[in-house]
């Protein structure tokens, strides 16, 4: 026998990976995941234990006393946690070292510390600009948090005791006039300012300034401080701390009950498939679905409720079935997060495109694991290494090389590599722990809502966590109801649905949208007084303008210290100017204000950019590139703030001028209307012209104009004659046809969209 990898080891071995795992970590065998191999020595260590008659009793025994632990090396959610206590240990040494001996402290070192601690805290004062949908997180994950939360008091309460004890002895030497006595213990709900906090400590807000100065944060009174920087500084003066959560009578955590570790059972992961365009998304999950009907029960008949289940080796998988990326953007920006895993399909013979790389970015701030289906195998040009060296760039590196991505090679065509996919899925989910309590009333997320003529509103809900029933009362986003009836992805009538289970449910008063969470109430008049409630608040939130970040107000929300980090997604006509004004942008560095790029794509704006900027709160760069239909009514319904340039050093200026709050007001472009070109005439004299139709507004003698083809921009200047058939006009409105001649520009095609603007003056306010 050679090497081989855990997984292979503990099927063999009738075991789960993450027990040999275990049991590697107890012989200090280091390895990354179940993808790692072992070598034939490792493999004779672990016989001992996993053979027949090797002592099992005492490997279980070491995995439920050291589960903990692995749950740290496998869970992604946990990693916070890790860094969160680096940061208190480092805080702590750092304290201890200067309680220890202030004079022998090299100044050198001490800088070091306050550079190291201060990026530290300006992290954490910037987790206020974190996404709002990613603030939002799921509702376990909220309880993880308050679980966490807790954890983080009791320690605090532990340091604030021996801090108060030095501080005691500390005092007792030196204590002369009378100081205001510090609390014992403060409490605090939603945020709190230096000011308010300095009030709440008894203390003069500068003594706050300044500790927060030697922690290497600017703060100024008015500004908010986020949980771990009030922690910190509570730290510092040895007071305890505790947030309060206040729950509004609408908000379903209200409602639910907390899971008893007893209750919790393993749920199957639910996967989303993405990847860019064409590489094969739809192929893939008609595969996956094809192989269930071919392995599941006779006459099962799938039918298209926007998820469906599939059954590998007795293990469940739920599929979100909408390729694209739905699942991440539209209901991350909603607060839900359903998946649990993201396939990314890449084609062996095209590689890495842009939407792979939008793909990455949308799983990875969701935080979730990728596995790589390198599609197209059957392809003549397949080059799968080639698509593994391209991944190399984005963090997914492969278990040869040295890294802990799953690549699975496949043709979706031909069905060849779907059974390594669901394995491979298994093992994931496996690793991810996910567990969920089937006794609590039923809570979980809506896929997918229309209005059916006969049946009315329909939606397909995903079940997170407790079992659904026929009968249930249930509030859903904003409507409510009774399930009149369920069925499930195979078309048929059910009487009850468990975690991750997906079902189409009759019976609500209105369509919910996707992304809306549900919760079940034992008590019906409950169901109907939250779910009013709900609708009001709902009706109220639309008419309120929801505040996204503009550039006009940056400066505003920068003084209030509501910014830290101003999120920007850009798009460009090429990768290199993406690439250049990416990184100009990063070098602008007004007050500590800094330009984080979660993204940057080449082509016309897209609605899933918009979506994606709307869920981190993003401004939009379009750089040579205009956005499409569907990204317009996107960017108007989510108030997406979208600049268009042509010059690098106009965004540039811009961007540094609202950031120093210097933006000129005077002036905005306004664009008054567009045209389609749907033929071309060559004269020799006049040049090329343009035989259009006015699509939307109208178009003027006067304005300016741009030409677009695909979405970018070729040429932007003057409009040169504008005629109604043979006249010549001032202004041609939409739905007429006219002909237009561009001031020495002759490259004009059928197809191409003129885009007329003028420049307006703006009232300020
Ligand atoms: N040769 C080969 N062709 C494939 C394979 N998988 C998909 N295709 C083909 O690639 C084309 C695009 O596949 P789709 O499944 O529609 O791709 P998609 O990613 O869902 O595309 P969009 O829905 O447009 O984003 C189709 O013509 C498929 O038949 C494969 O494994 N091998």
């Amino acid at each position: 026998m050679s090497k081989m990898r855990i997984y292979e080891y503990a099927r063999q071995n009738n075991t789960t990976s993450k027990e040999v795992i275990q049991q590697l970590k107890n012989l200090n065998v280091d390895v990354k995941n179940h993808m790692s191999t072992i070598s034939i020595e490792t493999i004779v260590e672990l016989d001992k234990k996993f053979a027949p008659n090797g002592n099992k009793t005492s490997s279980n025994e070491q995995q439920t006393n050291n589960s903990k632990n692995n749950k740290n090396e496998s869970g992604r959610r946990m990693n916070k946690q890790q860094s969160n206590s680096k940061s208190n240990k480092q805080h702590q040494q750092n304290q201890n070292k200067k309680q220890a001996s202030p004079n022998q402290r090299n100044q050198e070192s001490q800088n070091k510390q306050q550079i190291s601690q201060g990026q530290q805290n300006q992290k954490n004062l910037n987790k206020k600009q974190v996404p709002q949908g990613q603030q939002k997180r799921g509702d376990n994950q909220k309880r993880q948090d308050q679980q966490k939360k807790k954890g983080r008091q009791h320690k605090n309460q532990q340091h604030n005791r021996n801090h108060n004890k030095n501080q005691n002895t500390n005092s007792a030497t030196k204590q002369q006039k009378p100081v205001k006595k510090l609390p014992e213990k403060i409490t605090y709900s939603e945020t709190l300012t230096v000011d308010e906090l300095a009030a709440k400590l008894n203390k003069d807000a500068s003594e706050i300034i300044k500790k927060l100065m030697f922690l290497g944060v600017m703060a100024t009174k008015n500004q908010d401080l986020d949980d771990d920087a009030v922690e910190l500084i509570c730290d510092e003066f040895g007071v305890q701390v505790e947030k309060e959560i206040i729950l509004e009578d609408t908000d379903f955590d209200k409602y639910r009950e907390e899971d008893d570790e007893a209750n919790l059972i393993e749920r199957p992961a639910v996967v989303t498939i993405m990847g860019h365009v064409d590489h094969g998304k739809t192929t893939l999950l008609d595969a996956i679905r094809q192989a269930k009907v071919r392995e599941g029960e006779a006459g099962g008949i799938t039918q298209h409720i926007g998820a469906y289940q599939v059954e590998n080796d007795g293990k469940k998988l739920t599929f979100l079935d909408t390729p694209g990326h739905a699942a991440f953007t539209s209901m991350r920006s909603r607060g839900a997060q359903v998946t649990d895993i993201a396939v990314l399909v890449v084609a062996a013979d095209d590689g890495v495109m842009p939407q792979t790389v939008e793909a990455i970015n949308h799983a990875k701030a969701a935080e979730v694991p990728i596995i790589v289906a390198v599609n197209k195998m059957d392809k003549e040009g397949a080059n799968p290494d080639r698509v593994m060296q391209e991944l190399t760039e984005y963090e997914l590196i492969p278990e040869d090389w040295g890294g802990s991505t799953i690549f699975v090679n496949m043709s979706a065509v031909k069905h060849e590599g779907i059974d390594n996919l669901l394995e491979m899925l298994i093992l994931v989910s496996e690793m991810e722990e996910l567990k969920a309590n089937p006794k609590a009333n039923a809570f979980g997320t809506v896929i997918e809502a229309e209005l059916d003529k006969g049946k009315g509103p329909v939606a397909t809900l995903l079940v997170q966590n407790g079992t659904l029933n026929k009968s249930d009362s249930i509030v859903v986003g904003s409507t409510f109801g009774r399930v009149r009836a369920m069925v499930n992805d195979e078309g048929k009538r059910v009487q009850s649905a468990e975690p991750s289970t997906p079902v189409e449910v009759t019976g609500l008063n209105d369509v919910p949208q996707a992304g809306d969470q549900f919760l079940v109430f034992s008590d019906e008049k409950k169901a109907r007084q939250v779910g009013e409630a709900r609708q009001q608040k709902h009706i109220q939130e639309t008419r309120s303008e929801t505040t996204k970040v503009s550039v006009d107000d940056l400066f505003e929300q920068i003084k209030q210290g509501e910014m830290k980090e101003i999120n920007v997604v850009i798009k460009a006509d090429v990768q290199g100017s993406a690439e250049a004004l990416a990184s100009s942008l990063e070098k602008i560095d007004v007050e500590g204000v800094k330009i984080k790029i979660i993204h940057t794509g080449v082509g016309a704006i897209k609605e899933s950019d918009i979506i994606l900027a709307s869920a981190s709160n993003a401004i939009v760069i379009g750089f040579n590139v205009r956005p499409d239909v569907n990204a317009k009514k996107a960017a108007d319904t989510e108030k997406v703030d979208v600049r268009l340039h042509r010059v690098i050093y106009k965004v540039i200026e811009e961007i540094e001028a609202a950031m120093k709050g210097m933006l000129d007001p005077e002036y905005e472009e306004k664009v008054i209307g567009q045209a389609e070109v749907r033929e071309t005439f060559k004269v020799s004299r006049i040049g090329t012209i343009a035989g259009s139709y006015v699509t939307d507004g109208k178009i003027t003698r006067d304005s300016g104009v741009r030409l677009i083809r695909d979405g970018v921009v070729q040429f932007e200047g003057e409009v040169d004659t504008l005629k109604r058939f043979k006249d010549d006009a001032k202004e041609v409105s939409q739905n007429y046809e006219c002909g237009i001649t561009l001031k020495n520009f002759n490259d004009i095609k059928e197809g191409d969209i003129l885009e007329a603007f003028v420049m307006e003056e703006i009232e300020r306010t």
